[in-house]
């Protein structure tokens, strides 16, 4: 095994994405929670800045709301996936009281929020502002513990749905059965068909069935949870298309055998080419990311602690047992390429390079004209609304 680590830039939880400081949502009456990364919520849209009513602020920043019923494990998630929590610690987080937003902005186009809502909040509450919440979202995750009794959860379930579709009927909704390390395979299998029958038939017996669910076996306690929650994200990223279509055409003129383009921080996939994923593929990808960064944290600092572990430089090589090669290379601040390249094709490295030069050339171009574009609307935003009349007293109403 070889490695060749890079040096490092400062890298938050939050990214410290230059976009950030411009992003903020407002809403009366619900603190922070502790690790959220920006503005008070209850502060109001200041000058320039993106709030709710401006329709392109959820393009900018598609909002992800995590629910479900209390110690379903919605906290835990979001520690595991974003804090690089161990499973094990999640034992004794304290229970949630309040909503936490926090913003993950680890590469521009993982960009979004999550809410972790407080399980025993009352969210139809008058006082508690749904349809402001619905109307920016993306996603909705809801959380069901799959090792308890499941018949509130569907019942909570089917009135979130019903009332968030009738605010926005844009959001993806993505059940996550989870807790399903207690289930042997039968049990997982058994239980995923009796939710999704159920929580169609419900909605079926509303007249709703139009609206979609998507349904995930997931825990904390192996990758089930990252695969889901890069599916979650990807169809939250208009640029899908573009990134699956670059890296199709990359292995097929490269000779390798399956690409992810990997957001370090997160270690989710944000896109893959389109021959299928299995589970220990990925899997192998995620570990050879934290060996990565872990090597590189350790060894790849200087003495004074300066640098970071992943920057323009980050590469590894680690050459598998079974005659296939991981190879990871640097695409963005935020994201790496994980190939899959048999040992054969690897001996055409320098080809592999070159396509890959030009691989990441192309993702920076779609970057750029994602930020052009986030810049021009945003330039826009900020201009005075042209009503009244006109320098010369003309309505404009007339011109
Ligand atoms: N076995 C198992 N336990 C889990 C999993 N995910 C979370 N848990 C446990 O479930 C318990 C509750 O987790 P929390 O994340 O606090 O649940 P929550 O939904 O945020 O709860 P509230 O804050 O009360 O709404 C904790 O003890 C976690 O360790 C999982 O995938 N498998």
């Amino acid at each position: 095994m070889s490695q060749v680590l890079g040096k490092p830039q400062p890298q938050g939880e939050d990214g410290g994405d230059d976009e950030e400081e411009d992003e903020l949502v407002g809403l009366a009456g619900y603190e922070d929670g502790p690790e959220s990364s920006d503005a008070e919520l209850d502060s109001g849209p200041e000058e320039g800045v993106l709030d709710f009513s401006d329709p392109f602020s959820t393009e900018v920043k598609p909002r992800i709301l995590l629910m479900g019923l209390r110690r379903s494990g919605k906290s835990s998630i979001q520690k595991v996936v974003f804090h690089k929590m161990s499973p094990s610690e999640t034992l004794f987080l304290e229970s949630t009281n309040r909503i936490c937003r926090e913003d993950v902005s680890n590469s521009s186009f993982v960009n979004f929020q999550i809410w972790d809502f407080p399980g025993q909040i009352d969210f139809f509450d008058p006082t508690f502002d749904y349809e402001m919440i619905f109307r920016g979202t993306g996603a909705l995750i809801f959380v069901i513990d799959s090792q308890d009794d499941y018949m509130e959860a569907l019942a909570r379930l089917h009135l979130t749905v019903t009332r968030a579709y009738k605010v926005n009927t844009d959001i993806n909704f993505e059940v996550f059965i989870h807790k399903v390390d207690g289930l042997s395979d039968d049990h997982k299998i058994e239980t995923q068909r009796d939710i999704h029958q159920r929580a169609n038939d419900d909605l079926a017996d509303a007249g709703l069935e139009k609206i979609h669910l998507s349904f995930y076996l997931t825990s904390i306690y192996d990758h089930s949870i990252f695969e889901a929650f890069s599916k979650v994200v990807q169809k939250l990223i208009p640029q899908l298309p573009t990134l699956e279509n670059l890296l199709n055409i990359f292995i097929s003129n490269s000779g390798i055998e399956k690409a992810f383009l990997f957001d370090v921080v997160s270690k989710i996939y944000i896109a893959t080419d389109s021959t299928p994923v299995d589970m220990q593929t990925y899997e192998l990808c995620c570990d050879m990311i934290d060996v990565v960064i872990d090597i590189s944290c350790i060894y790849g600092l200087k003495e004074d602690g300066a640098g970071a572990p992943y920057d323009k430089d980050s590469t590894a090589i680690i050459k598998l047992n079974n005659t296939t090669v991981l190879y990871l290379k640097e695409v963005t601040k935020f994201l790496a390429l994980v190939c899959f390249v048999r040992e054969e094709s690897f001996e055409r490295k320098g080809l592999i390079d070159y396509n890959f030069h030009c691989f990441r050339k192309a993702i920076h171009e779609v970057f750029e004209v994602r930020m052009k574009m986030v810049k021009s609307r945003k330039a826009q935003s900020r201009l005075p609304k042209k009503t009244g009349a006109t320098p010369n007293g003309t309505p404009r109403v007339l011109l």
